[in-house]
């Protein structure tokens, strides 16, 4: 992520990031990884605020009346499958219940207000099941897919190299942000949506037919799901910039619709 110019001044709109909770240094941690705020403040204009995985201890509704989108990050954590009807097994871990507690019902929360939602990877798999959908694990043993995970590497700008082609589907919303056709993401995942929610709409595939996009069928403004990782690269790969510049401007749109409906 290249650095860009801070510029928290005046009235910016307000991004709603939820947090994985982690052990590190003995102590137990609501974080998000630096990128996604990063990309929120320097591509799309916003100021993101991170929001701790404590479940149904928040107020949902607080939260989503000060809040002009929610941006649901990745993670090396999976949804708990009890999520979506199926048990738990080595296959499916690590697990990040709290993570779990607080998303979706928060994306459910969310898509009833009309918030714009942009889902990453982890959180675009939150999407599919928070819409009573399903994931699949460890697709790379599965017959007839490719290998999704990151290369095997220590130096992340490796393991998130923009490498994996994937087909946009035309006449889709995502097609109106990139174009339809092909375009080169990176991929860092081991899981995929298994069985799709049934208010989605697929809106890019790979070669392999993983779905790689989605989006929420009666949404009216923005609200998208990636499997792959635009944050890291958005300030300098023009797919991955195109995506949360198109992000900044729903909120703001979302920001004056409901200023004024406010009023
Ligand atoms: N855990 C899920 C979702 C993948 C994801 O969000 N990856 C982000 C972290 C990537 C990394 O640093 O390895 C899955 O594996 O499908």
């Amino acid at each position: 992520m290249t650095s860009g110019a801070w510029d928290m001044s005046g009235d910016r709109p307000l991004v709603a990031v939820p947090a994985d909770l982690k052990t590190f240094e003995g102590y137990r941690w609501h974080a998000c990884a630096a990128q996604y705020l990063e990309a929120v403040a320097r591509v799309s204009g916003a100021m993101p605020v991170v929001i701790p995985a404590l479940g149904g201890e928040l107020d949902y509704s607080a939260i989503l009346e000060r809040a002009d989108g929610l941006l649901l990050t990745g993670s090396r954590s999976n949804v708990h499958p009890g999520n979506y009807g199926e048990a738990p097994t080595p296959a499916y871990e690590p697990f990040d219940e709290a993570r779990d507690a607080t998303t979706l019902p928060l994306i459910r929360a969310a898509l009833e207000r009309g918030v714009p939602m942009f889902a990453i990877c982890r959180g675009y798999q939150e999407l599919n099941v928070a819409l009573g959908g399903s994931i699949v694990t460890e697709i790379q043993d599965l017959p007839d897919r490719m290998d999704h995970r990151a290369p095997d590497s220590t130096i992340q700008d490796e393991r998130f190299a923009i490498r994996q082609r994937i087909d946009i589907r035309p006449g889709g919303r995502l097609s109106e942000i990139l174009g339809a056709g092909p375009v080169q993401v990176n991929s860092l995942h081991r899981q995929a949506i298994g069985r799709l929610a049934d208010g989605l709409e697929v809106e890019a595939t790979a070669e392999d037919g993983t779905i790689e996009a989605v989006s929420v069928r009666d949404a009216t403004g923005f609200a998208l799901g990636v499997q792959w990782h635009p944050e890291y690269w958005a300030g300098s790969d023009s797919t991955s910039r195109k995506l949360f510049e198109a992000f900044g401007a729903a909120i703001r749109g979302n920001r004056t619709a409901y200023g004024a409906a406010a009023e």
